[in-house]
């Protein structure tokens, strides 16, 4: 017989072929995960479901965690303990909760003492715990950051994160393949954070909806690993799975000598096999998207969604020119918000506060870029009066190799605040936030409204257009600070000293502390199909029904940052849209859900696509159950949410713009709905024609008997330990090489799982 021929493959489809474990007919597969980053917000209730199962955590030695969305970033001077430090209480018990979780299931801590602390998408691939050709996951959406690698890296929600540490692996089914191919020259001051803005305003915030996009072309390829990680870290916001590059000399540069990359010969063993992981000639691809890195200028956001970009050249837009009537709306809307003038110029809009930071920008190349811009200016340089600039380092040893380049004195020297690492004013969750009607040149990845901070208006920009903007006080193009005058001024300013991140990346690498609290025996994990959990069953559900006809509607205005410091998945009735919910008087407003009788509502009709994009927050679903709406209607989910809403026992239903649009004009008349999972369909008071639906097989057999995911997968243990055997065997450098300091023996049966 002669041999198989193996069609040509993309990178996506090599590495998911790497990582299956099993797969039914339905193509509802179970993944390996080689890497899980864990941080304070999205962890506490998957280390919580893991105690009350007694669960350990599989393998410690392929999880690392941080501490970065809730910390002050002020000094650390006098920095005595976390509970001394962190003085809003809601975040110190995330923190300290992390820091008791940490310490009982015996993980590797980077904690607010370390210098390798920072934000979670810095720290994976700054200490090589991120490398080519592994899955990667985190409770968190800029996950896709990883992919820089040639990984394939994406969020989760916590109960998936729980999912990780008890099996290491996922229910997953594969994506379609997307390529978008940027060829040709960037113009000068275009950097990667440009080119990624202008790919969303190119394909919109759903445009990767189902797909992991490979990004590919002459652009991508000259770009450095920081460059590379900013682009792939704002594919969440184009709402694809994943986004990927495959892996070349720059990465392995990159990751040579890094703590936690193989060395020696099991690097060489390594380096051969990321050799082979990229997209085979004749490979296929389920889109495409081609773009000139020519056309693309200086970007920046006017609105509210990450694909309302314009070139800094351009004007706020004019609501009067778009003819299709919903958009108008939308424009309308978020000009509204954002408190701009249709036609303004958006050079001449004028800024309050400017924030260089976030996992999309805040590493050591980003600093430079910064940096550089406030040199061009000349030695006597300053921030526009009146205006707050800050710079956050992605991690303490960011922060350290500016120090020692001498960029905190150049900024420091103009005005800027120079602060500690962690996400700070990214997403208004710790101290750092913009008040109530400021308005924000940020480096950051979502200008979703009230994001910053209630009320705050954000424009998203890169790093050398932040420090353009906090010298100007408006938006500027880059452009103005660069040229022969400009490089004449740098050269005749402070001499920076380049370093190299090897001089910083010195600190041994501990194995993980043994646990302080050993779980009792894996046996009692084991629930079978006939003998669920806790999980509740879902069959049919009957009730009052809320329209929304809101598009792109994103999981900060379902629940915004500020309610994310929960430790327990309950009590986030009152959070539920929030800032759409309660006035500034602390009043309700007259939302729709605040009206009767949509106050009872068990259900959500939303006739716009795109619902729940944006952050992997599971407080989203859990804040809509709280309130008691178990099923949400509408024509297109973004994926992560849609997970979060299966997870917690929630059906997310797909139907046509039309028929949610049918669906909703009922609701606003309180009329009912039912929803029949079994029989697949949504019946309506009105007496019209139901509506059948699809919905995925595995799912629905879960919900339809209460089925508990973990449990479901620790029954697979025997086919998860062969995997880990063959793994060993071929890619040695994945069982936490450097890190755990030995391997996990890989023995099966029981012991496997006792510490
Ligand atoms: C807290 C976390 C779940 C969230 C995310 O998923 O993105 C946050 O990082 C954000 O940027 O909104
Ligand atoms: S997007 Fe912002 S809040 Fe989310 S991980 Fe990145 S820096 Fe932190």
């Amino acid at each position: 017989m002669p041999a198989p021929v193996s069609k040509p493959r993309t990178l996506y489809d090599k590495i998911w072929d790497d990582h299956v474990i099993d797969i039914d007919e339905n193509g509802q597969g179970l993944i390996y995960v080689d890497r899980h980053l864990v941080f304070e917000v999205s962890s506490p209730q998957a280390f919580e479901g893991l105690r009350t199962a007694g669960r350990p955590v599989r393998r410690p030695d392929c999880t690392l965690a941080t501490v970065d969305h809730n910390i002050p970033t002020v000094s650390r001077k006098n920095f005595t303990t976390v509970e001394d430090f962190v003085r809003q209480p809601d975040s110190r018990a995330q923190c300290m909760t992390l820091e008791e979780n940490v310490k009982a299931f015996g993980l590797t801590y980077f904690g607010m003492t370390d210098r390798r602390q920072g934000i979670v998408h810095v720290i994976g691939p700054e200490e090589g715990f991120t490398l080519p050709g592994i899955t990667l996951m985190c409770g968190d959406s800029h996950t896709s950051t990883h992919g820089a690698f040639g990984a394939l890296a994406f969020g989760i929600g916590s109960s998936e994160v729980e999912h990780v540490l008890a099996t290491q692996t996922l229910l997953q089914r594969k994506s379609k393949n997307m390529r978008v191919t940027v060829d040709g020259t960037l113009v000068e001051g275009v950097t990667a954070k440009d080119v990624v803005l202008h790919i969303i305003g190119v394909i919109g915030t759903a445009g990767g909806t189902g797909c992991v996009i490979e990004y590919a072309g002459s652009v991508v390829r000259g770009f450095s690993m920081e460059a590379r990680m900013s682009m792939c870290n704002m594919t969440i916001e184009g709402g694809a799975r994943a986004g990927m590059i495959a892996p070349d000399e720059t990465t392995f540069n990159y990751l040579r000598n890094r703590p936690l990359a193989p060395k020696g010969e099991v690097w060489d063993r390594a380096e051969a096999h990321w050799r082979t992981l990229n997209s085979d000639e004749g490979a296929k691809f389920d889109v495409e998207v081609n773009i000139r890195g020519g056309d693309i200028v200086p970007t920046v956001t006017w609105g509210t969604s990450p694909e309302d970009v314009v070139p800094i050249t351009g004007k706020v837009p004019d609501p009067a020119s778009f003819s299709d009537a919903g958009k108008r709306a939308a424009v309308e809307r978020a000009l509204k918000y954002m408190g701009l003038v249709p036609n303004t110029p958006m050079e001449e809009v004028k800024l309050d506060k400017v924030f260089i930071g976030s996992c999309t920008n805040s590493r050591i190349e980003d600093l430079r870029s910064a940096a550089k811009i406030v040199l061009s200016a000349g030695p006597e340089a300053k921030i526009a009066d009146g205006l707050y600039a800050m710079v956050v380092p992605g991690s303490g040893l960011v922060k350290q190799q500016a120090e020692t380049e001498g960029l905190d004195a150049v900024f420091k020297r103009a005005g800027f605040d120079w602060r500690e690492a962690g996400c700070s004013m990214c997403l208004g969750m710790n101290e750092d936030k913009l008040v109530s009607g400021e308005r924000c040149a940020s480096t950051s990845n979502r200008n979703f409204e009230g994001r910053q901070g209630p009320g705050g208006r954000t424009h998203l920009v890169s790093p050398a257009m932040a420090a353009a903007a906090a010298l100007t006080g408006k938006l500027t193009d880059v452009r103005r600070f660069l040229g022969a005058e400009a490089e004449a001024r740098i050269a005749a300013g402070p001499k920076l000293k380049l370093a190299s991140a090897a001089e910083f990346l010195t600190d041994p690498v501990l194995p993980p502390p043994e646990p302080t609290e050993p779980m009792g025996a894996t046996e009692r994990a084991l629930p079978t199909a006939d003998a669920p959990s806790n999980v509740a069953k879902f069959t049919a559900l009957k009730g009052i029904a809320v329209p929304l006809h809101i598009e792109n509607l994103d999981t900060d205005k379902i629940l915004p940052g500020r309610f994310l410091k929960v430790i327990k998945r309950t009590g986030l009735k009152d959070a539920l849209f929030a800032d759409l919910r309660w006035g500034a008087d602390g009043q309700l407003t007259d939302f729709v859900l605040n009206r009767e009788p949509y106050t009872r509502a068990r259900i959500l009709v939303c006739d716009k696509p795109n619902f729940g994009c944006g952050s992997s927050r599971e407080h989203a679903p859990w804040a809509l159950k709280d309130f008691g709406i178990m099923c949400v209607i509408a024509p297109s989910f973004a994926e992560i949410f849609m997970n979060n809403t299966y997870q917690n026992g929630m059906l997310p239903v797909i139907l046509f713009t039309e028929q949610c649009a049918a669906l909703a004009a009922e609701a606003e008349q309180g009329l009912e709905l039912e929803v029949d999972l079994e029989k697949q369909e949504v019946r309506r008071a009105s007496g019209q024609p139901a509506f059948p639906f699809a919905v995925d097989a595995f799912r629905r057999h879960c919900l339809l008997n209460g089925l508990d995911d973990i449990g479901l997968t620790l029954q697979r243990t025997a086919l998860i330990e062969q995997f880990e055997q063959r793994r060993s065997e071929m890619w040695p450098w994945l069982d936490g090489l450097g890190y755990k300091g030995k391997r996990i023996p890989v023995t099966g049966g029981k012991a496997k799982l006792e510490w």
